[in-house]
């Protein structure tokens, strides 16, 4: 599978920049990849295309797309909410040649219509929209039939993914030269509809930039995905310890903890804070002692059920002092909020960390608000990754994974179906397994996240998701995926 590259707007301008003067522009070349779906989406729908043209250069590409959609026999409507002695120079000309071959009005005629293109705002969105665009957009959103965007929904903030306060729900996006964050994280995927990349002839450049951000998918793993050997033992295969399950919460432990075993962990050890002697739905799970359990490992996860008591903290502390990989989610996570501390010692460890919050677990671990966190995802992750010199999940809608040394990837697989109780605990078992298996935890963080949405994937494609899915669910899936990768990639 191919990686795919993300881009953010900062790095796109550059790019425009240098390709300025390019033949054929860049603007006809992305007009012309929108009218070429554009066809196909209008193909057997009675009712004209409707297209949308904004202030902007992204008006510009629409103009072009409804030029050439005209070429091809069609006789789009055309609406066009700029001044066109305003518009940028590349939008200028695609107005003039537009205006030769049809014209343009300034409200929507009253009429049934086929595709609607919503040309309004792509990249250059820089405020809140005001009225007209609120009742617009509105008018969009309210229409039933196939919408397409050109380069983002209008309203979306195609960097961050979130809404300026609102943005068109398109069923399918044309996005150009590559593709964008804030189409995959926060409110993007339910914006978006399903979305096409045109490169529109500048794959090298986008290849070159240093500042990208990628897809994640089982290529950015492969080198750990390795059939297994048959002169092996459970030794090899690591030690998996879960450390939580304070009373009232052993669940969390466990669900954890079969998460670790059936993602491959060879031994997996629970050190809860309940003293219960079995799990009898899983009696391969060896319950002990936090302190045992931590001494039988070869990687440790914290927080699942952990609570935040004393015992918590002084757990917390001691798994910190370790050697071993570490995963840190949940209570452990907001243990590490209130004590600065121990939050120091994160970063001096010698051993890896990755930190799994969810973005009010994040939110704490800044300082901040959820909102704050939420308006730049990818940011949020980032500055997590390098305060605690750790590999970080930030959860949600396009989980981020972050590097420390500041790489970014938006996980893309997974469905609402995840947000369910006991979901992250899955997640963290996951993790620690990859970690007991020797992973490195940058490719463990990658790995167990696409998994994870993998499994509440084929949940959904078997008729069991995305409504209902118990977290205990995702193991089994999770494990076959898991399977045929190892044996596909050898
Ligand atoms: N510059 C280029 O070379 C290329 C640009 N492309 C297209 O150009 C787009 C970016 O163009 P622009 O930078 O012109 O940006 P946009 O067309 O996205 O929007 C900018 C316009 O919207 C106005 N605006 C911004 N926020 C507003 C708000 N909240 N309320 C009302 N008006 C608002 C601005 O004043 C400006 O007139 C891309 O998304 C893409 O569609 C493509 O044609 C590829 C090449
Ligand atoms: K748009």
């Amino acid at each position: 599978m191919a990686t795919q590259t993300l881009l953010r707007s900062e790095t796109l301008r550059e790019i425009e920049k240098t390709h300025a003067i390019d033949q054929p522009p860049l603007m006809e070349r992305a007009g012309n990849a929108a009218a070429k779906l554009a066809l196909k989406l209008q193909a057997g729908l009675s009712g004209p295309p409707l297209i949308l043209a904004g202030p902007g250069n992204n008006g510009g590409d629409a103009l072009v797309a409804a030029r050439v959609l005209k070429a091809c026999g069609l006789d789009p409507v055309v609406v066009f909410l700029g001044h066109a002695d305003k518009l940028p120079i590349d939008a200028r000309m695609a107005w003039e040649r537009w205006s030769t071959a049809g014209n343009c009005r300034s409200d929507i005629p009253a009429r049934s219509y086929g595709l609607v293109v919503d040309g309004l705002f792509g990249i250059g969105l820089a405020r809140s929209l005001t009225e007209p665009w609120l009742s617009l957009i509105a008018r969009i959103n309210a229409y039933r039939g196939p919408v397409l965007a050109i380069d983002c929904p209008s309203g979306l903030n195609a960097d961050t993914g979130t809404l300026n306060p609102v943005a068109v729900r398109a069923t399918h996006t044309i996005t150009f030269i590559s593709h964008k964050p804030g189409l995959l994280t926060l409110d993007g995927p339910d914006h978006c509809g399903e979305v096409t990349v045109a490169d529109i002839g500048l794959a090298d450049e986008v290849n070159a930039q240093q500042t990208a951000g990628f897809i994640n998918n089982p290529a950015l793993f492969a080198a750990s995905l390795l059939p297994r050997q048959r002169n092996t033992h459970k030794g090899t295969y690591g030690s998996a310890a879960i450390i939580g399950g304070a009373p009232t919460m052993a669940g969390a432990a466990l669900l954890a903890g079969r998460a670790a075993l059936m993602l491959g962990a060879g031994r997996v050890f629970i050190g809860m804070l309940e003293r219960i002697a079995v799990d009898h739905g899983q009696p391969e799970l060896m319950l002990k002692s936090p302190a045992e359990a931590m001494t039988l490992a070869t990687a440790i996860g914290i927080g699942p059920g952990l609570a935040q008591s004393d015992e918590a903290a002084n757990l917390l502390r001691r798994s910190i002092e370790t050697v071993l990989p570490l995963v840190i989610d949940a209570d452990a996570l907001n243990l590490l909020a209130a004590h600065p501390v121990l939050a120091r010692q994160i970063a001096r460890r010698s051993a890896a960390t990755l930190l799994t919050p969810h973005p009010a677990e994040a939110a704490r671990l800044l300082g901040g608000s959820v909102e704050t966190v939420q308006a730049d995802r990818i940011a949020s992750a980032l500055e997590l990754a390098q305060r605690f010199h750790a590999c970080v999940v930030l959860k949600g809608c396009g989980s981020i994974i972050a590097t420390p040394e500041g790489r970014w990837f938006i996980n893309t697989t997974g469905n609402a179906g995840l947000a369910t109780a006991g979901s992250g605990d899955v997640l963290t078992g996951f993790c620690v397994a990859l970690l007991a298996q020797g992973w490195t935890v940058k490719a463990a963080a990658l790995g167990a996240t696409w998994l994870h949405g993998t499994a509440a994937d084929r949940l959904v494609d078997d008729g069991e998701g995305s409504i209902g899915i118990a977290a205990g669910e995702l193991i089994a899936p999770a494990r076959r995926v898991f399977n045929r990768l190892c044996v596909t990639s050898a």
